[in-house]
């Protein structure tokens, strides 16, 4: 076991110099700055430093510009508010909101974000900064299993917040044998394996944390599933700096093109990454524990925190959706195939996707419910969830099927620039009404959309960060009162055939609003009672993660 001779010490002064240092909205700068610490970070079995290594570099420079944003004229009295007795502003991603106007100031600031990145980065420090929201929400519950941990949860936010930091979370376990549980070999879930009066040491693995290396913290709990664990030691909810002793973030290959970022405009900028999080043995201090041991509360508090954050992965399919739609109607414009019925029909079908997923976020902006807590939140998020997580990939497909071979046939940077070639592809590869550079370099935008590993990493995104497709739609017809409708049918079914000549039409009220039996933030029952649906037996599955 590693030594933690003065564990406690060490991690709460780097925690308290940071406090020294409380700047409010951080300014690209100051972000690109704050990555240069220890973490233990490897990328193709090689250690590498963030703020240095060239694979990184795209993503590092987008960061420091969506910072930026924060302080900008145009944009900072829509991005951060003015903290009272404090010579700092602080970003609307971690205002608590207590009435509309400040959920709705909120989502205007998720809104840029998700804009300003083209719908291509899920894990903006908005989307995590609303988790840390819902751990605040949820601090009363926490504290009827510790005051403390009630305590630290509320400590936590405020802390988030005056820093501005970037969060990644990891919740689900490794991917060992989803046949099995930790109960049976401890390796398959992250455990607790000592407890002081300073804190706690954690073993084990989590797979995976996206964002990690370019976060300031990991936020450690769990998925409804995961949260129902046969054993105490299981259960912990936690925050460690990605700096801390002992953790390592093992990255999967990048995807990032820097020194290619013409053919890959995309892929070169916004390659957030996805890492394992291994720890080995890592302290915590007892200051950054918001729950240990308690099963149903993890269980119950899974979606009070996350009620924020799914809305801000709402914002973002959106966003989303509108950059592939207007790749696909240009591309198609590009080689003369948008007049067609076909490609008009296949662009109508995208079409409805985006009015999809802007008529789904003004819905749950009209569903807005005061929470247990006391902060407004978006309506249920869970329908909508289960649709991106179907659509998003046919959303693609559409754009797949409409650019056709030129998606791949197109000029490198370096093919344009040879004399040799230029008159050739200036005759031969341009397109209707657009010269060969633009042409060439819109279809990479297409490429990196829905072909290149870049584009692959973002469908399997979709599909899977909302957790098991199957299992939400199972949790969201369960969720669905049918019982008016259901009497309605009964009584009609009951009546004796043949109906009697001249009987009554049924003037029952019908309810069209809220038909989820429970409010958004109030579901964990409801799923609780739904956790082993007949997908297969005796496994546990995936919860709806994020
Ligand atoms: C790009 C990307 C980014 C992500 N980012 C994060 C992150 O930042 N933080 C984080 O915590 N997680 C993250 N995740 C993980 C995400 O939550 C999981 O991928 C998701 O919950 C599914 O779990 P899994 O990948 O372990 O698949 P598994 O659970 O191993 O499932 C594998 C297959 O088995 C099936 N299966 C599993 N259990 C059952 C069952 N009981 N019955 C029937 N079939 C079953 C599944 O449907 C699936 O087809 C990310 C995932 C991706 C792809």
């Amino acid at each position: 076991m590693r030594n933690h001779s003065n564990p406690f010490t060490s991690l709460d002064y780097q925690l308290e110099m940071r406090l020294d240092h409380a700047h409010g909205a951080l300014t690209g700068q100051a972000y690109l700055d704050s990555l240069d610490d220890n973490r233990e970070v490897w990328l193709d079995g090689q250690r590498v430093r963030v703020t240095e290594h060239q694979a990184y570099a795209g993503l590092r420079n987008e960061m420091a510009r969506l910072y930026d944003l924060q302080h900008s004229d145009a944009l900072r009295e829509q991005m951060t508010v003015a903290v009272p007795d404090a010579s700092y502003r602080i970003s609307h991603s971690y205002t608590l909101p207590q009435d509309d106007a400040q959920l709705d100031a909120k989502w205007a600031n998720s809104h840029l974000w998700m804009q300003n990145s083209w719908g291509q980065l899920p894990r903006v420090p908005d989307f995590m900064a609303n988790v840390v929201v819902g751990l605040h929400d949820y601090q009363a519950e926490l504290a009827k299993v510790d005051p403390q941990f009630g305590a630290n949860a509320a400590h936590y936010h405020a802390y988030c917040a005056r820093h501005d930091l970037s969060i990644t979370h990891a919740i689900g376990d490794p991917q060992i044998d989803r046949s099995s549980g930790p109960a049976e070999s401890a390796d398959l879930a992250l455990r607790v394996i000592k407890e002081t009066p300073e804190g706690v040491v954690i073993r084990g693995a989590k797979q995976l944390a996206t964002m990690s290396p370019f976060a300031h913290e990991v936020l450690i709990y769990m998925s409804p599933t995961f949260a129902m664990r046969e054993r105490p030691e299981f259960v912990i909810w936690c925050a460690l700096p990605m700096q801390a002793p002992g953790l390592r973030i093992m990255c999967r290959e990048a995807l990032a093109r820097p020194e290619n970022s013409f053919s890959h405009p995309f892929a070169s900028r916004y390659d957030e990454q996805d890492a394992m999080l291994f720890f080995d043995d890592v302290f915590v201090p007892r200051n950054r524990i918001f729950l240990l041991r308690d099963s149903k509360t993890a269980f119950e508090g899974f979606r009070r925190l996350n009620a924020w954050s799914l809305y801000v992965g709402q914002i973002r399919f959106y966003h989303r959706m509108r950059t592939t739609l207007a790749v696909a109607a240009m591309v198609s414009d590009s080689i003369g195939v948008s007049s067609f019925r076909e490609v008009q029909g296949k662009l109508g079908e995208l079409t409805t996707y985006v009015e999809m997923a802007r008529l789904a976020l003004l819905g749950m902006q009209q569903e807005r419910s005061r929470t247990a807590g006391g902060l407004l939140a978006p309506g249920s998020t869970l329908g909508p969830d289960t649709f991106a997580a179907q659509f998003g990939t046919r959303a693609s497909e559409i754009l797949r099927e409409l650019g056709a071979s030129g998606l791949l046939m197109q000029p490198s940077e370096a093919d344009l620039a040879t004399p040799e070639l230029r008159p050739l592809l200036e005759r031969y590869m341009r397109g209707k009404d657009i010269d060969v550079d633009r042409k060439s370099r819109l279809f990479r935008m297409a490429w990196d959309l829905t072909c290149d590993s870049y584009g692959m990493r973002q469908e399997l995104y979709e599909r899977w960060n909302r957790g098991d497709l199957a299992r939400n739609r199972i949790a969201l017809f369960n969720q669905f009162d049918r019982s008016e409708i259901g009497q309605r049918i009964l009584d009609e079914i009951s009546v004796p055939a043949p109906l009697p000549a001249g009987r009554e039409l049924h003037a029952a009220p019908i309810q069209l609003d809220r038909p989820l039996r429970a409010a958004a933030n109030d579901i964990a029952p409801a799923l609780a009672a739904h956790m082993n649906p007949p997908l297969s037996p005796a496994i546990e599955g995936n919860q709806h993660e994020q």
